[in-house]
């Protein structure tokens, strides 16, 4: 297949007072081109901070920054900010960060919002991006008199829309969305959803689609890469995990979502995540794990390869 983006044992470790931060700690993935892969997990378990390293978007308190981001070929964690500016962001690849939509710029109005990506990051005259940027509002589902507006005067769902107009505007290859639909109600978030589903048939786009929602989730990927405490613990293709989840924390969080349609037991997963500067030994979930035995809290395991595309960090699967 056509590989779009590979991750290789990606790294991002901040510098705090308490200590180093591990909140990205060797994570490797790939996704094809046209693919998804959902990133789910609990709150800290490093998830946003995966979507900045995958960006080189890194705050002043870096304490490490490694591991490889090749995208279409390239390694583009060796870029300086220029080059990603220039070449990568935007153009390749667009993020669109937590709560963006209300980070809009209150004072300017939406087309001018718009066309700012293609003016600086693609080269267009401004009457070629105020066209663009028509048929892109267009293209979400809101009114192109609307690029006259101000931000306030949009609902949050209209705002979350031209957000993903922005992301997409620049004709990307991957698009990065972190927590796409967490600030919306429940009727905004299906109409959201449907938008993304729409965009990824008909434009060919990949997602990297960050959420704690794994039920939403589930929507919109191919496949699925569980995160606890900065390191991935099941990759696997999304019918599969779905179906059947390897990983105890996995099946964990699956059965802490309620269903309609069938009748079950929801649980909830004790204990709090761990906390990134200290570690707990060996498997980082064990505290947490109904299933833990010795070697659990001595020894890491390792990524262990199930089958084709399935893989899982957990002793129960073999190993020593
Ligand atoms: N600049 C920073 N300096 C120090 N620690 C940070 C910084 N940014 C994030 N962290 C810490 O890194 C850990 C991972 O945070 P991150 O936001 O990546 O997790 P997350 O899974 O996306 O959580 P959420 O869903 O709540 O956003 C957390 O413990 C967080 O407090």
């Amino acid at each position: 297949m056509d590989t779009m983006l590979q991750v290789e044992q990606l790294k991002l470790y901040y510098i705090t007072l308490k200590g180093v931060v591990r909140a990205v700690d060797g994570v490797s993935f790939e996704i094809d081109r046209g693919e998804s892969i959902a990133i789910v997990g609990e709150s800290g378990s490093g998830k946003s901070s995966l979507a900045r390293a995958i960006l080189k978007l890194l705050p002043r308190n870096v304490f490490l920054y490694d591991g490889k981001v090749i995208l279409d070929g390239e390694d583009i964690s060796k870029l300086n900010e220029a080059e990603l500016n220039s070449r990568v962001r935007w153009s390749k690849i667009s993020f669109v960060p937590q709560a963006a939509m209300n980070s809009l710029n209150p004072v300017i109005k939406i087309g001018d919002q718009l066309i700012e990506p293609l003016i600086y990051h693609k080269g267009y005259s401004k009457d070629e991006a105020i066209k663009k940027a028509i048929e892109m509002i267009t293209y979400v589902g809101i009114p192109n008199e609307f690029i006259n507006r101000y931000p306030f005067e949009l609902s949050g769902g209209m705002r979350q829309r031209v957000i993903i107009a922005m992301a997409l505007i620049t004709e990307p290859k991957i698009v990065i969305l972190d927590e796409p639909t967490s600030a919306l109600d429940v009727i905004t978030q299906a109409n959201i959803m449907n938008l993304l589903k729409r965009v990824r048939l008909e434009k060919g786009i990949s997602y990297i689609f960050i959420t704690h929602d794994i039920a939403l989730a589930s929507d919109l990927a191919d496949k699925v890469g569980v995160m606890y405490a900065g390191k991935i613990v099941e990759l696997s293709d999304a019918d599969t995990f779905y179906t059947k989840p390897l990983h105890p924390y996995s099946q964990l969080l699956l059965s802490s979502v309620p269903s309609l349609r069938e009748d079950k037991n929801i649980t909830y997963i004790k204990g709090t995540p761990p906390s990134l500067i200290n570690p707990p030994p060996g498997c980082r979930f064990h505290p947490r794990c109904p299933f833990a035995m010795d070697i659990c809290r001595r020894e890491e395991p390792p990524l262990i390869s199930i089958e084709k595309g399935v893989y899982v960090r957990c002793w129960l699967y073999g190993g020593k």
